[in-house]
């Protein structure tokens, strides 16, 4: 049987005001409903190029432990590359089915690479209004092109060029993260497994949505990953829950939004935050965001840093090998 892709209902409803009831959150869950329409705390932005090296860092700490989100510029990642990115994405993304379509994830596969639609077990059956395309991008031994479109050509060139500033990136604020622990600049990274650590590419396509009152993106969630580096492009919808409100995250043009995610969690000790987000979908233009996870190797075990435990600051969390955990936090099963 063939899934129903979000982007066919979207086509299919624009000139409804209806949205199929599936997609229909509960008023718990409504973003008309929940997000916060006072003044809105701005998520922290912290400018890389800044020469003052401790004051940066502060920044980044501060943000991971009150936070757990916070905004890069002057990353270093070049703009046009970001742009390059995002054109090559959309571009696949209004492609005709079929050739989406050739690079669907396999119906029994049991990883998450290839083109897709449901991501995780729906509560109460809602569906989410996103499609997504997920393929790993580093380290050369874990890429499956099989899961790269090939068309637009210029794809696969634009993704390996990304994926080196991606990784460099992530190497600069783990070795920050690490030593705001007391920790040796490798630690967080030698945690996630080192060399065999893994960079998930996911690009989310949220079509125009005809209730965008009711419908949500991506449901409340933290991410699996140990970091996640994201680009969106122009349109808003990325929300945080933050003082028991969900708030609006401003779009700054060529920033990287940076997630902490639950393996950092972990790792510290509950030290970092791993910030609970959404996404909102919009009534007439499409969004799109390209968030790298980096996550553990399946069989990497992950708990708190030896390093970081004593009789003051006993372990707050199991160490589960990535794929169990992965798998349990998937399919809403119980962790810790
Ligand atoms: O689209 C976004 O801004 C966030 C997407 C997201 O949270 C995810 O894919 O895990
Ligand atoms: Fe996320």
């Amino acid at each position: 049987m063939e899934i129903e892709r979000v982007q066919d209902i979207s086509s299919s409803s624009l000139h409804t005001e209806a949205i199929p009831l599936e997609f229909i959150r509960s008023e718990k869950e409504q973003p008309a409903i929940t997000t916060f329409r006072g003044p809105v705390p701005a998520i922290p932005v912290v400018d890389l190029s800044d020469p003052d090296e401790e004051s940066v860092a502060r920044a980044v700490v501060k943000a991971s432990e009150e936070w757990g989100i916070f905004q890069v510029v002057n990353h270093g990642i070049p703009t046009e590359l970001i742009k390059r990115l995002q054109e090559v994405g959309r571009t696949f993304f209004e492609l005709p089915s079929a050739e989406k379509e050739s690079v669907a994830k396999p119906v029994d596969a049991k990883d998450i690479e290839g083109y897709g639609t449901k991501l995780q077990k729906e509560v109460e059956g809602k569906k989410a209004w996103v499609d997504h395309l997920f393929h790993r991008i580093w380290p050369p031994s874990c890429v499956n092109y099989s899961f790269w479109p090939k068309n637009p050509p210029e794809y696969r060139e634009v993704n390996e060029e990304y994926a080196l500033h991606v990784k460099k990136l992530s190497e600069t604020l783990l070795g920050i993260l690490s030593e705001g622990l007391g920790l040796r600049r490798e630690a967080l990274r030698e945690g996630l497994g080192g060399d065999l650590a893994e960079y998930m590419m996911k690009i989310n396509y949220y079509p125009p949505c005809p209730r965008p009152d009711l419908a949500l993106g991506v449901p409340a969630h933290t991410d699996l990953s140990g970091i996640t580096l994201l680009v969106p492009n122009e349109v808003p919808g990325l929300q945080v829950f933050k003082d028991d409100h969900w708030f609006d995250a401003e779009y700054i043009p060529s920033a990287v939004i940076v997630h902490i995610g639950d393996q950092i969690l972990r790792l510290s000790n509950g030290r970092y935050k791993n910030v609970l987000h959404r996404t909102t979908v919009d009534k007439d233009r499409t969004r799109m965001s390209w968030p790298v996870f980096l996550e553990p190797h399946r069989e990497m075990i992950v708990g708190p840093l030896p390093e970081l435990i004593s009789d003051d600051n006993p372990p707050k969390y199991k160490p589960f090998a990535f794929k169990d955990y992965s798998y349990r936090k998937l399919n809403k099963l119980p962790l810790d």
